[in-house]
């Protein structure tokens, strides 16, 4: 299997440092020549401190050599992936595109692997997701992530192929589960951001952990996602992860939020377009999703912390 990577980021950058290490070549793309020049010739990316690129990963900002791979890793943020695969549809077409984003598409209202299907229908699409940062993977920490492929036999494939001594893959069908559980989280841990970020405590933190994970089951099974998925880890397991650690860059924008502090805005932070989507998807599917809401309002600046808690608190009391 030839691999390919788009996407010259954390993610993308630890993904091929993973899979080069494990004797596979890796093609990297990203769009940046600047960053491409420099990662040649330093074998360092800025984004992975103290991690050095195996000589067996190689750069480009030209599209060729990612398009000569088979399988292509797709790391780049989630609102930027349509207009990527609308642009090289032609030359992706009956390919495995291995969607490695979390986001539910703004416009479209579909997560990564249903929007490689929507606007490439003759690629094969997949999901790699679940609870690992880009610093642990580069570091060779290990992680254990979910493969999804509604194709089960290449899904199987794909296990084998991204299995690295350090990423144990998980494998399942359902790409409807993965994705949305990877893109919710994300709304869940810049909740969990503001809840510590405006000094409200560790229980409140651990309420909204717990009363978020059926807040994501409830859209998530209404678009059609198994509960077992949910549970596993790139739901679950990606929402401890998340909503727990200061490396998450959706909870240290949580943090800002809360405590009413500057954040950089060029960071990658995709649960605050995630949120905006998934506000409009509860109101077109009438499903009640409170702490998405919320977080999609805050980060519009329709609300403030204290009104946002304040909405969560008064809603109706109910069984667990
Ligand atoms: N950093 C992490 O620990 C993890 C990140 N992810 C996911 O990976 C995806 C990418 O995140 P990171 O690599 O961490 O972000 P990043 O901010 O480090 O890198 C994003 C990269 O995408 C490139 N990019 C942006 N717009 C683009 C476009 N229109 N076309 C081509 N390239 C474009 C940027 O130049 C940058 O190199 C996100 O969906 C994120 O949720 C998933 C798991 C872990
Ligand atoms: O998805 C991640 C870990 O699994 C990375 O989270 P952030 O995008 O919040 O940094």
């Amino acid at each position: 299997m030839k691999i390919g990577i788009a996407g010259g980021g954390a993610f993308g950058t630890a993904l091929g440092v993973a899979l080069a290490l494990d004797g596979n070549p890796v093609y990297l793309w990203a769009r940046d020549a600047d960053r491409v020049a420099q990662m040649q010739e330093t074998r360092k990316n800025p984004k992975l401190p103290g991690v050095t690129l195996p000589l067996n990963m190689s750069f480009s900002a030209a599209l060729e050599p990612l398009l000569a791979c088979d399988t292509i890793l797709i790391a780049i943020p989630a609102q930027t992936l349509p207009a990527f695969l609308t642009a090289h549809a032609d030359a992706l077409d009956g390919k495995t595109l291995v969607a490695c984003c979390k986001g539910i598409d703004l416009k479209r209202m579909t997560g990564p692997a249903s929007t490689i299907r929507d606007l490439v229908p003759g690629a094969q699409a997949a999901m790699l997701t679940g609870p690992s940062f880009a610093a642990d993977i580069a570091r060779g920490l290990p992680t254990a992530l979910t493969l999804a492929c509604a194709d089960d036999d290449l899904g199987a494939i794909l296990q084998t192929a991204l299995s690295t001594t350090n990423i144990r893959l998980y494998r399942t069908t359902d790409t409807i589960g993965a994705e949305l559980g990877g893109a919710l989280k994300n709304v869940m841990a810049i909740a969990s951001g503001v809840a510590i970020g405006a000094k409200l405590g560790e229980s409140a933190r651990a309420a909204l952990i717990t009363r978020g994970f059926p807040e994501m089951q409830r859209l998530a099974l209404a678009l059609g996602a198994q509960s077992d998925t949910l549970a596993g880890l790139s739901g679950f397991g990606d929402l401890v992860l998340t909503c727990t650690s200061e490396q998450s860059r959706n909870y240290r924008y949580g943090l800002a939020l809360g405590s009413g502090s500057g954040f950089d805005q060029t960071t990658t932070v995709e649960g605050a377009a995630t949120a905006r989507a998934v506000r409009q998807l509860a109101h077109e599917l009438d499903i009640d999703m409170p702490i998405c809401t919320v977080v999609a309002d805050l980060t519009e600046g329709k609300t403030d912390v204290s009104t946002a808690l304040n909405t969560l608190l008064s809603r109706p009391l109910k069984e667990e």
